[in-house]
């Protein structure tokens, strides 16, 4: 758009999602699935002797992490009046930076400094070498025995990916489900297929105490005692804004983020705060259209489209074996809302396709108001960090179920569990019209 832009970070370009959140969480699962499929050969009538042996993977990872973080460090950049500073930047005033040494001023800013694990407060655990993303991904071996505290998006993600490469992983969730963001039912399918991997997952409870051992931690809770040689803490996030003075120039905050208007500005108008930093939204994608919306307003874009961030839904997904993916209510949302709602689930199993791949576990589950109106949607199974985009896209755009229904989807696509489950909606409808219509018939007769 023809401004000269300065660009400060801190650390590594590419932030927590490249360096140590969803790139390197994504490429471990992968080394783990791999490890998996490989060792359940059987399923698919072929045989193969001797073990899949973990010898360079996590030095792998690393290195194609630094290969994307060079690529994004110059490419990005090039092209761009740009200047990129490293170093921690503060507040001076409303318009001028600290960096270093150097004093910095801008027409706008744009405050995107993301999150940090929240650290609970429990006994003993500063006195354990505890792990969070960000040293998680620097280790050197699987560890043999991990507890993880939480039972979120993270703690369900690396715990299967260190379960199936070798770990005795055991989860300790404060709340009664796991991933309590959705329905308990939809949660369920992954608690039952991560324990039959031999995750041990202990709900609605937290740790009493940590206390080290000679080699070993002992982690104990409800009057349990786990030994295990390391502890990751995926407790939720914080927003990373204690060393910016925020206070200096008054810039209000809470301890979920700070605080914005629909565009993402703070309460300074030229300031905005995008991605994690405000607590709206806590994902990448979230993250990215937030700046872009914020960039659009900050140029006066005439864009045809809305740049308010509710005038969008923000679909999720939880990227474990099943995948878990969501958009819009959850069934226990609509009953808080006392909207009137109908759910509509369709089983993987019934569908040949996924059958023959070996993957029937799991089941989409629509809410829908009883015209057809998409509430909200939430998946678990294969592929459904796929099949959510087109149930966002519906919900964006209020396509109806019927639409969805008889709309074409090549088969056998995993993704033509779509139109099952809105053709099994419309079907109901169909049904019920038919036996109004047959019961109208006999009363006339
Ligand atoms: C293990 C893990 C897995 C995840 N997986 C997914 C996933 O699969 N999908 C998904 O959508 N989301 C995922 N997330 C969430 C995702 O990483 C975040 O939502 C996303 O990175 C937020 O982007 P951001 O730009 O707001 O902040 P960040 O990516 O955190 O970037 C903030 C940057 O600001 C820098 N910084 C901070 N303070 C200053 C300062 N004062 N001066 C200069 N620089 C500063 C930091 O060094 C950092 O580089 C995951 C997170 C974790 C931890
Ligand atoms: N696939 C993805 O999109 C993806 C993957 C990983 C992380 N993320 C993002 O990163 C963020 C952080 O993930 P996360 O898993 O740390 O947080 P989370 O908010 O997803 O889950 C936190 C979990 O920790 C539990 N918890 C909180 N305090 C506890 C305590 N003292 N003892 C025991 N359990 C406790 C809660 O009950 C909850 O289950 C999420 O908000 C998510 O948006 C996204």
């Amino acid at each position: 758009a023809g401004m000269s832009v300065l660009t400060v970070e801190k650390n590594k370009v590419g932030g927590e999602c490249l360096n140590c959140g969803c790139i390197p969480s994504k490429a471990i699962l992968k080394t783990a699935q791999i490890k998996n499929d490989i060792e359940n050969l059987e399923k698919f009538g072929l045989e193969l002797s001797g073990n899949a042996k973990i010898t360079s993977a996590l030095e792998l990872i690393r290195r194609k992490i630094d290969t994307i973080g060079k690529a994004k460090a110059t490419k990005m950049f090039e092209n761009v009046d740009s200047i990129v500073s490293q170093g921690e930047a503060t507040f001076v005033d409303e318009h001028t930076i600290r960096v270093k040494d150097n004093l910095y001023k801008g027409k706008f800013i744009f405050i995107a400094v993301g999150s940090e694990p929240s650290i609970p407060n429990i006994n003993g655990l500063s006195e354990i070498d505890y792990l969070t993303n960000k040293n998680l991904f620097k280790l050197e071996n699987i560890p043999e025995s991990l507890v993880i505290i939480g039972g979120g998006a993270i703690a369900c993600e690396m715990g299967q990916a260190f379960r199936r490469l070798g770990a005795k992983v055991s989860l300790i969730n404060m709340d009664d489900h796991i991933i309590p963001s959705i329905d308990k039912d939809v949660a369920s399918v992954l608690d039952e297929k991560l324990r039959n991997e031999g995750i041990d997952i202990f709900n609605g409870t937290t740790v009493d105490e940590f206390q080290k051992t000679l080699n070993k931690i002992e982690v104990s809770f409800s009057n349990k005692k786990l030994v295990c040689d390391r502890v990751l803490i995926a407790a939720g996030r914080k927003p990373a804004i204690d060393k910016l003075g925020l206070d200096r120039i008054g810039i209000k905050y809470t301890k979920y983020g700070i605080d914005v208007d629909e565009f993402n500005r703070t309460n300074i108008k030229h300031i905005y705060a995008i991605g994690d930093c405000n607590g709206k939204s806590l994902f990448s994608h979230a993250a990215m259209h937030q700046g872009m919306l914020s960039a659009m307003h900050m140029i006066k874009s005439t864009s045809p489209c809305s740049l308010k961030r509710s005038g969008y839904v923000v679909p999720f997904s939880i990227f474990t074996d099943p995948e878990i993916a969501h958009v819009g209510l959850t069934e226990k949302e609509a009953k808080e809302k006392n909207i009137e709602f109908r759910v509509i689930k369709e089983y993987y199993r019934d569908y040949g396709r996924v059958l023959i791949d070996g993957k029937d576990d799991g089941f989409i589950k629509i809410i829908a108001t009883p015209k057809g109106t998409i509430l909200g949607v939430s998946i678990v199974g294969d592929a459904a960090s796929e099949l959510i985009t087109e149930w966002a896209m519906a919900l964006q755009f209020n396509i109806t179920l019927d639409e969805v229904a008889m709309t074409q989807h090549p088969f056998p696509a995993v993704s033509l569990l779509n139109m099952r489950a809105a053709q099994k909606f419309m079907m109901g409808k169909f049904l019920e019209q038919m036996k109004k219509r047959r019961v109208g018939k006999s009363e006339i007769a």
